[in-house]
């Protein structure tokens, strides 16, 4: 059982006059995968790393199994981390490499070639042992940098961006076997990452961070479906979600231009008992949202809109296509057989009981 609770966390680099990390408060469960996510800069390094006992805590407690842990040496924390270059001695074998942390902590031979051979079995290293990281591909030595954990046996996981120096197939197939470890391990783990890809298919929660600041902490489809603010509508989702000034008054939205649609009587209840008649606001749908169907455009007539597709892009079942509607741009996912060229004038359905509303001036979310 190993809970982390990082309380009420601040940071404060000495060079540096603002808060890197501002009030980040987060109890993490048992077993469970936690995702950082956010843009660069935006302080989740910095967080796994004051876990990791790397960086002083400014202000706040972090607890693991309820202990504190703020003057704790990062050794005695029991926790392995997984970084980014993947910190291998090019000089040692694979074996060595495996075998290194377990050699300072005073291991015994057969414990550690026990240990070795079992984090190989898993990892698919076996025939590797001998080898040095040289010889090895990007993906074989990011397996070895798991393995280095793995050996730890460790109850808590950090993971700072493992995946990045690879290649975006072998980062795909890497996600997937670091899902499988988990759930054959049920390591308790943090990991960082700026894809909100893999954020959102490796989490069980994610924390979605923006400049030293936790903007929403919530299952993948929480904050997928009912994102918080604008910051995270926009960073989760890909390609993110379109964003157009609008005015609402009496069940329509229209930007003054080319949008002018219906939306559904729940919808418009609920702005309206929020005070929001006759008033402006950001209307925000999901390019997964807007459709090209016939069928769609003859239910929803009233929510039509006429577009010019500026550019199309073909990913084989679907396509992206980015339109404009007098000057305003957005970008629909659409069945291939909708395909378009640019100049096409098409006509575009919105799926409004998908619309989110949001404040344009707190950008705070006001309906999902
Ligand atoms: N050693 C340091 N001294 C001063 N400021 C620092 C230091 N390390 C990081 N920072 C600042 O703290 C903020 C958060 O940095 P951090 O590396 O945690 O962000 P990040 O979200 O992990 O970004 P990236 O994805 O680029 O690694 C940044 O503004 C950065 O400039």
């Amino acid at each position: 059982m190993v809970e982390v609770d990082l309380n009420h966390i601040y940071k404060k680099y000495p060079n540096n006059d603002k808060y890197s990390v501002n009030d980040f408060d987060l109890h993490i469960k048992d077993k469970e995968f936690i995702v950082f996510v956010g843009p660069s800069g935006c302080g989740k390094s910095t967080t796994l790393r004051m876990v990791a006992g790397l960086e002083d805590i400014s202000e706040g407690t972090l607890e693991i199994d309820h202990k504190v842990m703020n003057d704790t040496a990062p050794k005695d924390r029991n926790i392995a981390m997984v970084f980014q270059n993947y910190a291998l001695y090019p000089h040692m074998s694979i074996y060595d490499n495996m075998a290194f942390g377990l050699k300072l902590r005073h291991y015994n031979k057969e414990e550690i070639d026990k240990r070795v051979k079992h984090a190989a079995k898993i990892l698919g290293l076996e025939d590797y042992l001998d080898k040095k990281p040289g010889e090895l591909s990007g993906g074989q030595r990011q397996r070895v940098a798991l393995g280095r954990a793995i050996v730890r046996d460790a109850p808590i996981f950090l993971m700072d961006e493992p995946l990045s120096n690879l290649d975006a197939k072998l980062r795909v197939s890497m996600r997937a076997e670091i899902a499988k470890l988990h759930q054959d391990l049920g390591t308790t783990t943090i990991y960082v990452t700026h894809d909100q890809t893999e954020a959102m298919t490796l989490a069980d929660r994610v924390v979605v961070m923006s400049v030293g600041k936790v903007e929403q902490i919530g299952t993948p489809l929480e904050v997928y479906n009912n994102p918080k603010n604008m910051f995270v509508a926009g960073f989760i989702g890909s390609p993110q979600m379109n964003f157009f000034n609008v005015h609402y008054k009496d069940n329509r939205i229209s930007d003054g231009k080319g949008l002018d649609i219906e939306i559904p009587e729940g919808k418009a209840k609920m702005l309206e008992e929020k005070g929001y008649n006759d008033k402006d606001l950001v209307f925000g749908i999901r390019p997964e949202d807007i459709h090209a169907e016939e069928a769609f455009l003859e239910t929803w007539p009233n929510a039509v809109v006429k577009s010019e597709v500026v550019v199309s892009e073909l990913l084989g079942a679907t396509i992206q296509l980015y339109q404009k509607v007098d000057g305003t741009e957005f970008v629909a996912i659409v069945n291939a057989r909708d395909y378009h060229t640019p100049g096409d004038q098409v006509e575009m359905g919105f799926d409004v009981n998908k619309a989110h509303f949001f404040d344009k001036d707190t950008t705070e979310a006001i309906v999902n």
